[in-house]
């Protein structure tokens, strides 16, 4: 039947002799770009609608793409941190799906018992192979980014620096250096042509006696810079006395690699861009070399150290040091290990750069957004000022600062209303119901209580927006309020995660190894300067955004040339 339509032989030869003619007379410029044309045509009907009939949580509620290229990113990226996936949730519920690079989807959640649940299974939800790579490059193959059996292994020897007894002992490292931050702060404010270099000029109304326009992130910065290789692994830095080439370098890549710039998109999705030699790969090449070029000095003094104590039996060789490295040393060391579990010294130099990145702004951010609430609330600032005035001791213990209810108040809210991480993205690595606490309505009207997911999907968590939560921290959820934490029934319900019922320290085996490191830092450090300034808001009263690169960082509306900042008014109080 159908052969009765055809063209009869002859004439589909004659037709095909005169198309293929035609390609051939054709330039070539013509033929390139019909090829061209087809391909597109083919990838763009793939990746857009085929996919997303074939796309097995498409039922999931959404926003419609705001970008057809690159989907919702832009839009996430050019609002203030966590916003725009509020209002998604505001809208759809806390499960829903958006829009990655051309046409590929993601799905993005705040819902307590997903996000429990990809804490819980951590090899099955890792972090995606481009942030992986990026990540790798700065920092090379250390806890934050290896997944499975070397992540295991890794963390196995690195768990015994972070125990609570071990982080006591770090504590007078903390205070050296807060008090270090107090003397620059104060030789600041004494200074009467003092001019922060890291803030824009002050304006007329900000030049205020008695007190000085200071960007406070910075030194924040370079404090925990400090702190970290202090503690972490007996090394001065000196960033707060003179800064540092090595952390400069480190700092310069993070910011690079923070950038949104079109290279770095393509390299996310073509990982043979890697060996181009770019500005971002060379300065994430220079970074790790630095970083892990201290970690190996520091091992290799660490180890002479040890063979002059011990020279007869290296694996006596326990008492070295009470940092992060000399603990790592140490159970790196023990009988019980296997030789095939231990790290070798790459490996650990690797730590090393992780600590760099992953103890240093994180912290030091959080006490930035601390600070910034303390100034917005001045109340609360003199009241916990008051409290920290009652231990007669200018060095507390961990113990005496832990006895401090409003304190521990205090970085608790900072920390639930402001995680310095705020998100993060997991690739799954096999089939999975993910299941909801909360149902969505679906786009066909029926109700979703679990989510299908398989292999290579991404999936992104919003720490903020659970800790941000109205059902688990009442109506007034996106207040400061520190005195939330003493009303009965607040958390009104569960919420996962390592510490205080938030989630900013995620949960499950790949929680923030730092966490209890991080706090009794945030305490001291805050002892130290409420206890010699007062922090408040420029006068001019710029308007204070946050944007999120990985981590939260704090910028000043208009002001972006700068960079990162948060400039407060800083003023010595009368002693
Ligand atoms: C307020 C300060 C801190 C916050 C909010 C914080 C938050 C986090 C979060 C959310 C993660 C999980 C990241 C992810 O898997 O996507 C993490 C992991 C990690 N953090 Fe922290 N962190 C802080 C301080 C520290 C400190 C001081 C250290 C080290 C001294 C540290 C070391 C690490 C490491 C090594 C990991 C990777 C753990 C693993 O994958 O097993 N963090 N942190």
């Amino acid at each position: 039947m159908s052969d009765s339509f055809a063209p009869p032989a002859a004439l589909r030869t004659l037709q095909m002799d005169s198309l293929l003619g035609a390609l051939t007379d054709a330039p070539r410029w013509a033929i390139y770009s019909i090829a061209a044309a087809v391909a597109l045509t083919a990838i763009l009907l793939y990746r857009y609608p085929y996919r997303e009939r074939t796309l097995h949580y498409r039922n999931l509620p959404g926003p419609a793409s705001s970008n057809f290229l690159f989907g919702d990113f832009p839009k996430v990226q050019s609002h203030p941190t966590g916003r725009v996936m509020q209002a998604w949730f505001n809208e759809y519920g806390p499960t829903v799906r958006a829009k990655l690079l051309l046409g590929d989807n993601l799905i993005v959640t705040a819902d307590t018992t997903a996000m429990g649940f990809i804490m819980q299974h951590a090899d099955h939800f890792i972090k995606p192979p481009a942030q992986t790579r990026m990540i790798t490059r700065l920092l090379g193959h250390g806890l934050l980014n290896v997944n499975f059996d070397t992540h295991r292994r890794q963390r196995r020897v690195l768990n015994p620096a972070f125990h609570p007894d071990a982080i006591r002992e770090m504590v007078p490292h903390m205070f050296t250096k807060a008090y270090e931050l107090r003397d620059k702060l104060m030789e600041a404010c004494a200074d009467p042509d003092y001019a922060d270099p890291e803030t824009a000029a002050p304006r007329p109304e900000d030049v205020v006696a008695g007190a000085r326009k200071v960007n406070m992130n910075k030194y924040l910065i370079n404090t925990t810079f400090d702190v970290i290789g202090l503690a972490g692994f007996d090394y001065d830095f000196g960033c707060l006395r003179e800064g540092n080439h090595i952390v400069t370098t480190f700092r310069n890549a993070m910011s690079e690699l923070q950038r949104l710039t079109l290279f770095g998109v393509l390299q996310q999705m073509i990982p043979a861009l890697d060996i181009i030699p770019s500005k971002r790969n060379k300065l994430a090449d220079l970074a790790r070399m630095g970083t892990s070029g201290v970690g190996r000095e520091c091992i290799a003094r660490k180890r002479r150290e040890m063979e002059s104590l011990h020279k007869d039996d290296l694996s006596k060789g326990t008492f070295v040091g009470k940092d992060l490295l000399s603990l790592m040393l140490k159970a790196n060391m023990a009988k019980d290990l296997l030789p095939r579990d231990r790290l070798d010294d790459t490996e650990m130099a690797y730590q090393v750069s992780t600590f760099i990145l992953a103890g240093s702004e994180t912290t030091s951010n959080s006490l930035t957004w601390t600070l910034y609430r303390l100034a917005m609330h001045l109340d609360v600032q003199q009241r916990l000022r008051e409290e920290l005035d009652t231990l007669p001791t200018d060095e507390p213990s961990p113990e005496q600062l832990n006895t401090l209810p409003y304190l521990e108040n205090v970085i608790h809210e900072s920390l639930r209303l402001d995680p310095p991480v705020p998100e993060s993205m997991r690739m799954c690595t096999e089939d999975v119901m993910l299941p909801l606490h909360t149902p969505v309505k679906g786009r066909d009207g029926t109700m979703i209580d679990s989510v299908p997911m398989k292999k290579g999907d991404m999936i992104i968590t919003g720490y903020m927006q659970v800790n941000h939560n109205k059902d688990i921290w009442g109506p007034d959820a996106d207040r400061f309020n520190p005195d939330r934490f003493d009303r009965p029934g607040i958390p009104a319900r569960k919420a996962p995660g390592t510490w205080g019922n938030i989630t900013s320290f995620n949960g499950g085996n790949r929680n923030c190894i730092g966490y209890r490191f991080a706090l009794a830092e945030i305490k001291a450090i805050l002892f130290v300067l409420l206890r010699h300034f007062q922090f408040e808001m420029l006068p001019s009263s710029p308007t204070i955004t946050a944007k999120n690169f990985i981590i939260m960082l704090p910028w000043v509306v208009g002001e972006e040339n700068v960079g990162s900042q948060m400039p407060l008014m800083v003023r010595p109080l009368e002693q």
